[in-house]
């Protein structure tokens, strides 16, 4: 072995059996059930999986010891929860308590500038703020109506590249082009800029890097202030990535910023992410402004959280609808009934909430497919006992999001995707959808946003997003699988978002309505 390799795995012993030991509670705590774990290096079967890979094991352990359970990932408890009422009692009825994050590892620290970005700051004020900022002054309802227009050019950008020549087409990677449009309308409501396609690249491929990136820098975390000096270079191609990154967005917050000097008279001015981080101050640090590295932080935040999350449930929602063509049927003929009269080529957005069938089709498919199967990981504020057990602070604590909306418990054939779930009767003998109360503050049944203070605060703008681009793909395109291909719902995962193993191919026959 090499000489290096031997310091880092002797160094990491020691430092875990430090912490071990000096952290260790003097009264043993009953912590929820699990499996035994080795002293310092906790459950050997887990390391180095993701959660989405541990899948298996949490389905047998959960079996065996109920469904609150804990692990030793390294040295610390990582707890996890499948089952609805003890997310309730978790999220929502000790919601305070549940809504802190674990401390950011090192390399994390370098993208987030510290945790200075809404996902991953503490529960305390700084996030607070920050979110309030995004909440308030991006997506209350009259900020994102004042996007509409940029939602059509996104609709324009995604039609063109789908059905651009005309005839029927058959596309290998329908993914590409989703991931592509929702990028372009995120940038646009971050920066304010349209930005030509070869910029969009830039900015897709910098942002893209740094996620990969950051989860090959894993062994970094370890021991940081260790391994800062023995993998060096390591350590430079993590800065060097996150350089890349400020080169290319820097730029763009620059610019955004002088033509805001100009804008106060301009009547279609529209306020973008960037205009609102430009004039936040924090009052808990004698009112300074955000600093550039912070502003970068929040943006890539932003267009990391609105992409992958809303194009891989927009991607399993168009598959489904291929692979049930009477759903497809249905859903068209109800656009046709809400547009009658109008001779329109795109559905606008004022049409969306009369199209009941769409939305228990949005929301089947986030049930059943939830883009993220754990959520962001939580952490408690104190110790806490939850079902009888400790949940001590300084452990992480995940919920089975994708586990919970297929109980079937609670989702009768739970794996079927079946719209009609969502539907009751109305009063004239059709149907509506049911008041379903996606925040779970009743009773959690699903939870694909999370639930609690650290809800998703994109989730009426996702349901939005995701409304207009379902009924203009199927209102615009007949959809069917190309040919000889069988819808394949097998899942993976990259990154934190689970994804079609095998990307959706299709074949689209414009719809002669027109
Ligand atoms: C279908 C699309 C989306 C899904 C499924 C989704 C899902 C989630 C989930 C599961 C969480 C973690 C909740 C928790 O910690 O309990 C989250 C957090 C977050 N999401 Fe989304 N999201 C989506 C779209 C968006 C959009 C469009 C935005 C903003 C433009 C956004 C911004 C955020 C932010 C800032 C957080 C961190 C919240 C916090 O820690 O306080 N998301 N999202």
């Amino acid at each position: 072995m090499e000489s290096w390799v031997f310091l880092v795995i002797l160094s990491v012993l020691i430092h875990f059996l430090l912490n071990h030991i000096l952290k260790s509670p003097v009264l043993p705590r009953k912590l929820p059930p699990g499996p035994l774990a080795l002293p310092i290096i906790g459950n050997l079967r887990c390391l180095r999986k993701s959660s989405f890979e541990m899948k298996p094991i949490l389905r047998d352990l959960h079996a065996k010891y109920g469904p609150i359970i804990s692990l030793r990932i390294g040295p610390r408890p990582t707890i996890y929860i499948a089952d609805r009422s003890v997310a309730h009692q978790a999220l929502i009825q000790n919601g305070a308590v549940f809504a802190d994050r674990p401390a950011a590892l090192s390399g994390r620290k370098i993208v987030s500038s510290n945790q200075y970005n809404i996902n991953s700051a503490g529960y305390g004020s700084t996030w607070r703020l920050l979110r309030r900022n995004l909440t308030w002054e991006i997506l209350r309802a009259a900020r994102v109506k004042s996007y509409s227009s940029a939602r059509n050019w996104v609709l324009d950008i995604l039609l063109g590249r789908l059905g651009g020549s005309g005839g029927a087409s058959v596309l290998d990677r329908v993914m590409d082009h989703f991931q592509y449009a929702m990028f372009c309308l995120l940038v646009l409501m971050c920066f304010g800029h349209k930005l030509e396609e070869t910029k969009m690249k830039e900015i897709e491929i910098v942002q893209r890097r740094l996620l990969l990136g950051l989860k090959g820098f894993e062994t970094l975390n370890l021991w940081p202030s260790f391994t800062k000096i023995l993998l060096k270079r390591r350590w430079n191609e993590l800065l060097q990535l996150r350089k890349d990154q400020e080169g290319v967005l820097v730029p763009l917050v620059n610019s955004r910023r002088e033509k805001l000097k100009a804008a106060t008279e301009d009547e279609d001015f529209v306020v973008c992410y960037v205009d609102t981080l430009l004039g936040l101050e924090l009052p808990e640090e004698g009112n300074r402004n955000l600093n550039m590295g912070e502003i970068v932080s929040l943006c890539s935040e932003f267009l990391n959280a609105g992409t992958d999350t809303t194009s891989t449930a927009l991607q399993w929602i168009m598959a489904n609808i291929v692979k049930h063509p009477e759903i497809q049927e249905k859903l068209y003929e109800e656009i046709k009934r809400v547009v009658a009269g109008n001779c329109i080529s795109i559905v606008q957005e004022e049409h969306l909430h009369k199209i009941s069938y769409l939305k228990a089709v949005i929301l089947e498919g986030l049930r059943r497919h939830p883009p993220s199967h754990f959520g962001l990981t939580h952490a408690a504020t104190e110790d806490v006992i939850l079902e009888g057990f400790v949940v001590p602070k300084e452990g992480s604590v995940n919920f089975e999001v994708a586990e919970i909306g297929r109980d079937p418990k609670v989702w009768e054939d739970p794996m079927a995707f079946k719209p009609e779930r969502f539907l009751v009767n109305d009063s004239e003998g059709g149907s509506k959808v049911t008041e379903f109360d996606l925040t779970g503050i009743k009773e959690i049944k699903m939870m694909p946003f999370g639930a609690g203070r650290r809800m998703c605060p994109g989730y009426s703008l996702a349901m939005l997003h995701l409304e207009f681009f379902v009924a203009n793909l199927v209102w615009r395109f007949e959809w069917t699988a190309a040919q000889g291909d069988e819808i394949d719902l097998s899942e993976k995962q990259e990154i934190m978002t689970v994804f079609m193993k095998n990307p959706l191919k299709v074949r689209l026959s414009p719809r002669t309505h027109h």
